[in-house]
């Protein structure tokens, strides 16, 4: 039977990303004291991967990884979570990246990557599969990817039109990382991707590195110029501010029931943001919903591990009984 590619869209989300094992500390204090650590899989676009897979959609990851058993390990870990991982691609001479975690006593933390081999430097434009796209509904990006190298920047670039051409609409979380590049280079390579957006996930300071805004009024003025639809911006425990269609809603934090690893909240916010737009919910709703699986990922160590299933928040919420035995 011959496959019909101009309707089906295979993946509901599919994103670019690299994935590294993260070492989470066991303890907290301060990284030169830690002596020992748990292995864990972590990387931003997988984890918003994992997380719109937990809640039930289809999600694609594109990457590479060493050939290596720990690159090994992620595929298997993420083929494990419902991932399409058929653009994942194991290349000899480059380790899979490493990422040791510092965790405070509040939960808050630092973080220190030995990633300057990255795998996904193997990764080119022209690796990037058509019919990938054009099966999938969003494409995911994320301002890691760009800052690891000049063919990642090129692959984000190329990655943006086969969206435009497919009519993805591309969600962008500018996820700044200042051990990767400096503040003049962030700026100016998410600046040129900003315009391509259509729904935007930051945080506040993200935005003033990048268009020197940080008064959510003022970047979702500035959002509206550039033709974003979406807006959302992510405040931690002070909850979220989300724009689209002339509306914008502030949503109370969710209070979570106790803070162990901020890491990956983000991730998981961006996770039920995409799943309301999926589902065509109200403003109001999807930003309670992504604020609610915020709260559930920093009261679990590691960075994707409280990533909640659907059923998990509708208990959470209130919505459905909890059965505990
Ligand atoms: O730092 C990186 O390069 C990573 O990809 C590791 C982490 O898994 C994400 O950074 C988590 O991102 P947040 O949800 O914004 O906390």
């Amino acid at each position: 039977m011959k496959r019909d590619l101009e309707v089906a869209r295979l993946n509901d989300v599919i994103t670019i990303g690299e994935a590294m094992i993260t070492f989470n500390p066991e303890s907290t204090g301060p990284l030169k004291f830690i002596n020992r650590f748990e292995k864990k899989v972590g990387g931003a676009e997988l984890n918003l991967a994992i997380g719109v897979s937990r809640l039930g959609l289809k999600a694609g990851w594109i990457s590479r990884l060493g050939n290596d058993e720990f690159g090994k390990y992620i595929k298997t870990f993420a083929r494990g979570e419902g991932i399409d991982v058929s653009q994942v691609a194991h290349v000899n001479g480059y380790p899979t990246s490493l990422n040791f975690k510092e965790i405070r006593e509040d939960g808050s933390g630092k973080t220190f990557y030995y990633r300057n081999q990255s795998p996904t430097l193997t990764l080119g434009p022209t690796d990037l599969d058509e019919v990938f796209f054009k099966q999938a509904k969003i494409l995911h990006l994320t301002g890691i990817y760009p800052a690891i190298g000049e063919i990642n920047k090129q692959v984000i670039f190329k990655a943006i039109d086969l969206a435009k051409k497919h009519s993805l609409k591309i969600s962008f979380d500018p996820n700044i990382r200042l051990r990767m590049w400096s503040k003049e280079e962030a700026s100016k390579v998410l600046y040129e991707i900003l315009p391509h957006v259509d729904i935007l996930l930051a945080g506040a300071e993200e935005m003033d590195i990048i268009i020197g805004e940080k008064d959510p009024d003022r970047i979702i003025e500035k959002a509206k110029e550039l033709g974003i639809s979406y807006v959302a911006i992510k405040q931690g425990d002070k909850g979220s501010v989300g724009y689209h269609d002339g509306e914008t809603i502030l949503s109370p934090a969710i209070k979570a029931s106790k803070v162990a690893d901020t890491v990956g909240a983000g991730d998981g916010f961006n996770a039920g943001f995409l799943y309301g737009i999926i589902n065509g919910w109200t403003l109001d709703k999807t930003l309670h919903f992504a604020n609610t699986i915020g709260s559930m990922v920093v009261s679990v160590l590691g960075d994707n591990e409280g990533l909640p299933y659907y059923e998990d928040i509708q208990e959470k919420l209130g919505e459905i009984e909890a059965i505990e035995r």
